[in-house]
């Protein structure tokens, strides 16, 4: 399965809002969302809990990634609102580490309008603080198995 395709599921709520993978590795994991009615504040603009959801998402599959595929678990995430995004519009995201430690890894993840008449926009930026030296539990050994072969096929 193409990790761009619609049916890739990495993360299952950020494939339920109809968010797209583009990149999954250690050092850059990014993807696309258009703001559907199920990812809008009643205002029809991008709830900020659904820009968190991206953030974490997208970090934890990065540490994930980088750990050499421990189980991650966030323990912060800070978020700032700097712009919305509107009902239709369509949404960049993009993560990279700031740092990868042996047992704490902090992520960065920013949010981009993108229209292609105008110079990208930031909607959000994120700092996610992660944990990415536990043990895999039998019952995630699959999936983390999935997700290595849509890495290493990119
Ligand atoms: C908070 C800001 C409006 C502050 O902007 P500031 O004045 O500091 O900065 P600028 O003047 O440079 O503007 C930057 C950018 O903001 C947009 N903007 C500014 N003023 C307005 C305005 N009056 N109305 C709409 N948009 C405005 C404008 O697009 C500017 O962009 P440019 O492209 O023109 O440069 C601003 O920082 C901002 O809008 N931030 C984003 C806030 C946001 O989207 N937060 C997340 C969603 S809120 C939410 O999640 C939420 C959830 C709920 O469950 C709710 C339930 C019930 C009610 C509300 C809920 C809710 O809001």
């Amino acid at each position: 399965m193409d990790p761009k395709s619609a049916e890739f599921t990495a993360d299952n709520p950020l494939h339920i809002l109809g968010f797209v993978f583009e990149e999954l590795s250690a050092t850059r994991v990014s993807g696309r969302l258009t703001v559907t009615d199920k990812c809008c504040q009643p205002f029809k603009v991008l709830h900020g809990g659904v820009s968190a959801l991206i953030a974490e998402g997208l970090a934890s599959l990065g540490a994930g990634i980088a750990s050499g595929y421990k189980r991650v678990a966030g323990v912060h995430l800070s978020i700032h609102h700097i712009r919305p995004a509107a009902l239709g519009e369509s949404v960049f995201a993009e993560s990279f580490p700031v740092s990868v430690g042996k047992n704490i890894q902090v992520w960065e993840v920013r949010l981009w309008k993108t229209k292609e008449t105008e110079k990208k926009k930031m909607i959000s930026t994120s700092r996610v603080t992660l944990l990415s030296s536990l043990p895999v539990p039998d019952h995630a050994k699959d999936s983390l198995d999935q997700l290595k072969k849509f890495v290493s096929k990119l």
